[in-house]
């Protein structure tokens, strides 16, 4: 199967999860993760999703999905949970004729797209798909990818990153400037000033100059 992967922007997109237990509560925390505006439609809920909604982090409905749903608001994803078949079909068939993304959760026929299996630190984010073959096997390499990578590689990319945005003002887009992006991104990096690939990038600069604009005739 080829899938696209992708990785979305959903800060205050709405978001609807139809459901509110086990699986439901997995995919409400991976959209919260990602500041989704998350509307729970369901008639229990899990005291988690029920102390989220008390404290205003999501809107829940407690009651059962109804026809129409997904058109009260503009929705721009989907996820149905229950644990009713006939429910997430419903919402799926809803979804499509709406053109809303929807996961019918461990249903592949009726999603148009997967979650995958993630390993997270900070920005840095892997994410594994097998497309549906063996979600055990995305577990597994998420558990062998996460015990391998540094714990504290996410705070050493966001240095990176400042790093990398302090060249990109010092130096302009070319050959030279690739070249020691690449040599930054196998280094140390640190938020301190004298941090050496600081002092590095500063002296590289000097031979790199952003050249002066032409003047004026
Ligand atoms: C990655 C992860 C993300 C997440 O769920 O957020 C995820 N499933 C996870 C775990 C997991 N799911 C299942 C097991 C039992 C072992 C096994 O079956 O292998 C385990 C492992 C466990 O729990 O031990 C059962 C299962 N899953 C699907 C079916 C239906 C079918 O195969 O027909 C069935 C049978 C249901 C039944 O028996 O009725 C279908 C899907 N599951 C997907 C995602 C999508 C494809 C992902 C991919 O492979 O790329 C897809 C297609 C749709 C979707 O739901 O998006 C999460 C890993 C979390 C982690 O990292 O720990
Ligand atoms: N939990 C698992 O590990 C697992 C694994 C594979 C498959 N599944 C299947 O996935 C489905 C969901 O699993 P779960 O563990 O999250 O179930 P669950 O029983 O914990 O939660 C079901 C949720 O669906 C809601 N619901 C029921 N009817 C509804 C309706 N008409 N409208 C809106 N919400 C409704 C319930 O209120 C509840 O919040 C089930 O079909 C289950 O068999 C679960």
């Amino acid at each position: 199967m080829d899938l696209f992967p992708i990785f979305l922007k959903l800060t205050g997109r709405r978001c609807l999860v139809i459901g509110a237990g086990n699986l439901a509560e997995s995919k409400i925390e991976s959209l919260r993760a990602a500041n989704a505006n998350v509307t729970v439609i369901a008639p229990d809920a899990r005291p988690r999703i029920l102390d989220l909604a008390v404290g205003g982090d999501i809107t829940l409905h407690q009651r059962p999905y109804e026809p129409g749903d997904l058109t009260t608001q503009k929705y721009f994803l989907v996820v149905t949970a229950t644990n009713v078949p006939a429910v997430n079909r419903a919402v799926y068939q809803e979804a499509i004729a709406n053109e809303i993304m929807v996961n019918a959760v461990d249903d592949p026929p009726f999603c148009d797209f997967y979650f995958p299996s993630v390993v997270r630190r900070g920005d840095l984010q892997i994410a594994i798909s097998t497309a549906g073959s063996s979600p055990a096997l995305a577990q597994r390499l998420r558990k062998e990818i996460n015990a391998q990578l540094p714990l504290d590689a996410g705070d050493w990319l966001t240095d990176l990153g400042n790093l990398r945005r302090e060249v990109t003002q010092m130096e302009p887009l070319n050959e030279e400037r690739k070249l020691l992006l690449h040599q930054l991104a196998q280094r140390e990096v640190c938020g301190f000033d004298q941090c050496p690939s600081r002092v590095l990038a500063r002296e590289h600069a000097k031979t790199n100059p952003i050249p002066e604009p032409e003047p004026a005739s």
